[in-house]
Order: C-alpha cells, then sequence, then structure tokens
C-alpha cells in the first residue's frame, strides 16, 4: 500500500481530487450541438458572424429618415414593403418610408422606425403621428457580438443559453469533454433489494439509488453494478474489473475500520489511495484513490455521509474530469437557529432554505443528527456548511449553503 495523506482538512482533500483530475482529463469529442446540452467545452468559441448580423429593426412599423420628420404629423410616401426574411434591397429616399417587420433588415437610407401603432395609413401615405428620436428601434449589426470575439471560453459548462448562442453563430457543432463513465457500487452482507423480504439484521439498500440519481442529476449515465459482499476476494475481483472498464468507479459502505471494510485494501494493493479520511462531518472515512484506468470514490455507507462527500468531493472530481475546475456557486443564507460545535472539522448539516418575505435567503437547520437519517435529507433541500474549528454561530449568522433540490 502507498502512503497517502490521512485526517486532512475538507480543503486540502478537495484540492487533491482537482489535481488527481486535472491529471486524467477526459478525451475530447465532437458533438453535435443538440446532444451538447450540460457538457463541458473543450475549446474556446470564436464568433464567426456578427449578432446581429446586420442592421435590422426591432418593432413592427415603417423604416424611415429620421431628418424627414417634422414637429407634429409628418406625411411620408410608402415605397415597399420589408418583411424579416429575404432583403428586398429597397432605397429609403427623401419623404418616402418602408412598411417593415421585426427582425427584418433595414433598407439603404433608413436610420429610424416609427412603430405602427404611431402611423396613421391613407392608401401609400403613411402619416407619421408621433416623431421618434433619430436611430429608434434599430438594432445594428454587430451590437451583441462582433467577428472574432471569443463569447465562450472553453471549460464552461454549456447551459442552454450558451448551446442557444452558438447556434445562432452558425455552428452545427461543438468540441466538447468526453462524459465519465460510472460504475457505481453499494456493499454490505446486510444490503437487500427493495422489493425483497428483510430477513433480521437486514436492511434495504438505499444509497445505490441515491448515488444513481446524484450522478444522474450530473447528466451521466451510471451503471449499478451488482452489490459486493463482504467478501475480499469478490470485492477485488469486481472493483479491478470495473477499474479496466470504466473512467470512476463510487462505492459506498465497507471503507472504514470495521474487520468487513475490504475496499481500501483493495484500492492500496492493486492502484493507488491519493487520500483516507478527511476531517469532514459526516463522511470522515471517505476514501479517494486510483485503480487501473479509474478514479475511484469510496464513500462512507450512512446514507447522510455519501450525500455529503458526493456533493463536496464527487461533484469537483465529476467537474475536473471533463476540464471544469471552477467551483461550483455556493449560496450563503442566514440562520434561522443557533448552530454550535466544538469539534475541528467541517460539518454539513441538513437545512431547508428559503427566501423569507423581506427576499432574504434563510436557512432552517434540520434538528435530525446522526449520518443514517436520511429522511431529513428528503426533508431538506441544501448543506448548511460549519467551517473548521469549533463554532458557535448565532440566528442570523450568514453561512454557505449547498443546494441539492
Ligand atoms: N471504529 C470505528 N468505527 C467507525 C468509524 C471509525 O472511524 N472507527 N467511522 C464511522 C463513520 S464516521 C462512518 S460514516 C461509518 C462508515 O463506515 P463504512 O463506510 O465502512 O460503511 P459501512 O460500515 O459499510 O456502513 C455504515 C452504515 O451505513 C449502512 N449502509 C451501508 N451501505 C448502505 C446502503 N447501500 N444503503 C443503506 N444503508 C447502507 C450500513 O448498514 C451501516 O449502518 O463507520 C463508522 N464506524
Ligand atoms: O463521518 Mo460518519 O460519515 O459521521 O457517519
Amino acid at each position: 500500500m502507498n502512503e497517502f495523506p490521512t485526517g486532512i482538512t475538507f480543503d486540502e482533500a478537495v484540492a487533491i481530487v482537482r489535481e488527481v483530475a486535472a491529471a486524467h482529463r477526459l478525451e475530447h469529442e465532437t458533438l453535435p450541438l443538440s446532444r451538447t446540452h450540460g457538457r463541458v467545452l473543450a475549446t474556446d468559441v470564436v464568433a464567426p458572424l456578427a449578432l446581429p448580423p446586420f442592421d435590422n429593426s426591432a418593432m413592427d412599423g415603417f423604416a424611415l429618415r429620421h431628418a424627414d420628420l417634422r414637429d407634429g404629423e409628418t406625411r411620408l410616401r410608402l415605397t415597399g414593403e420589408q418583411f424579416a426574411g429575404p432583403d428586398a434591397a429597397l432605397q429609403v429616399g427623401e419623404g418616402e418610408c418602408v412598411r417593415i417587420t421585426t427582425g427584418a433588415p433595414m433598407p439603404a437610407g433608413a436610420d429610424t422606425v416609427v412603430i405602427k401603432e404611431n402611423t396613421r395609413v391613407e392608401g401609400d401615405t403613411v402619416i407619421v403621428l408621433a416623431a421618434p428620436n433619430a436611430g429608434a428601434n434599430v438594432r445594428y449589426s454587430g451590437e451583441d457580438v462582433a467577428v472574432g470575439d471569443v463569447v465562450l471560453h472553453a471549460g464552461t459548462r454549456l447551459t442552454p443559453a450558451r448551446v442557444s448562442l452558438a447556434a445562432s453563430l452558425g455552428l452545427s457543432s461543438l468540441r466538447v469533454a468526453r462524459r465519465p463513465t460510472v460504475a457505481v457500487f453499494s456493499s454490505g452482507d446486510e444490503l437487500v433489494e427493495p422489493g425483497m423480504a428483510l430477513a433480521p439484521g437486514q436492511i434495504y439498500d438505499s444509497n445505490r439509488e441515491l448515488l444513481m440519481g446524484l450522478l444522474r442529476a450530473e447528466g451521466l449515465e451510471p451503471t449499478a453494478w451488482p452489490r459486493l459482499p463482504d467478501d475480499p476476494r469478490q470485492v477485488e475481483i469486481a472493483l479491478r474489473d470495473a477499474g479496466c472498464a470504466f473512467d470512476l468507479i463510487v462505492t459506498c459502505g465497507a471503507v472504514s475500520a470495521g474487520e468487513k471494510d475490504h475496499i481500501p485494501d483493495v484500492i492500496g494493493r492493486f492502484g493507488k489511495i491519493h487520500f483516507w479520511k478527511v476531517r469532514m462531518k459526516p463522511g470522515m472515512p471517505v476514501l479517494f484513490g486510483s485503480l487501473d484506468q479509474a478514479r475511484v470514490l469510496a464513500l462512507p455507507g450512512n446514507p447522510v455521509s455519501v450525500f455529503a462527500t458526493f456533493l463536496g468531493l464527487g461533484r469537483p472530481l465529476i467537474d475536473g474530469l471533463q476540464g471544469h475546475d471552477a467551483a461550483r456557486p455556493v449560496e450563503r443564507a442566514q440562520l434561522v437557529s443557533p448552530l454550535e460545535k466544538s469539534h475541528a472539522r467541517r460539518e454539513f448539516i441538513r437545512a431547508q432554505v428559503f427566501c423569507d418575505e423581506h427576499g432574504v435567503l434563510r436557512a432552517d437547520p434540520n434538528p435530525a443528527v446522526g449520518s443514517h437519517r436520511l429522511r431529513a435529507v428528503s426533508d431538506s433541500n441544501a448543506l448548511i456548511v460549519i467551517p473548521d474549528g469549533p463554532q458557535r454561530l448565532a440566528a442570523g449568522t450568514v453561512v454557505d449553503v449547498l443546494r441539492y433540490a
């Protein structure tokens, strides 16, 4: 077994996760735009055209020359129509106007659009009832994006707005990071598939669904492997098998100090442990390692520990493997009730985060303690992050919150 850091702080653990992920970036692939949603962009996107591509009208009305407008009403000759679509190459001369719709190219000579509601039409004469300002209702070429602008940077996550920006530039595909393939293992002789009868001493496997759901929420397509029994040989065979076939292995349980906790031994003997045991609560026994071509995140079995370690360490790992290094935005909320701790570990406490009647974000800690109490996670929507070291936080203190629902 290699030498590895142990009993490290949560921040040190995140730094190691990021460093190892950066050294094992997944390769890039080119995908059609429709399949890039949620992916991490692999190369900068440089605008091949301006946005808007041409000067155009922001409103339905009439394109005219502002210099032709008088105080009070102005009569203009209607010489043509320009709808959104092919450019009819019209010209607006002195005393003339052209009917125009939103998004239609501005005819040459025109510099202003008067909205339809401020006009009256009599045959081929348009009477402008109220003069717009010079340049009113015109959207200029390049005012949003100039040719050559870097509009999206490598490492950016592709939100719907960013994919649609790429579409507006005429790009039909983008270069993105491949998504990690993930194998999920739950472990323990006490675990039974929901739907089966429970024998004395057994419990239902809840972590598998927790992990599958959390991973799917990251846009991944995890594969659930058969549950690992507390048998060292079987643990070894299954993990080594997954290590040569997946980018990421996520296990839960069998990582602590018990006689049946075989996972650290297998990772240590056949792979590398990057760290084991982090000063966090819950989740202290968490292990991060590598096995063959896979990164391994071995989470403690207590359901709430799974949750805290996945949000705190799993997310940066998944992001980092895809080249997304920026920490996710953390919200800040005022504590509804005081919180106190005497230990040095960073603590993650379930809470309901809500916006009060004054528009202030507040976090109401769930009174349940104990990392086995899944119901409190289900009743909550966020984890409050209590900093390292002893803390005495009065009601009203502003704390970081990690929202998960
Ligand atoms: N002597 C020590 N005992 C323990 C330590 C320690 O440092 N020294 N750490 C404690 C802490 S903290 C945690 S967290 C747990 C973690 O232990 P493991 O990761 O080895 O997990 P297990 O023992 O396998 O399981 C813990 C708990 O969670 C239940 N579990 C496991 N898997 C599932 C699942 N898929 N679905 C639902 N519930 C599951 C399991 O039955 C146990 O109750 O160790 C402490 N002990
Ligand atoms: O760290 Mo353990 O995860 O508290 O129960």
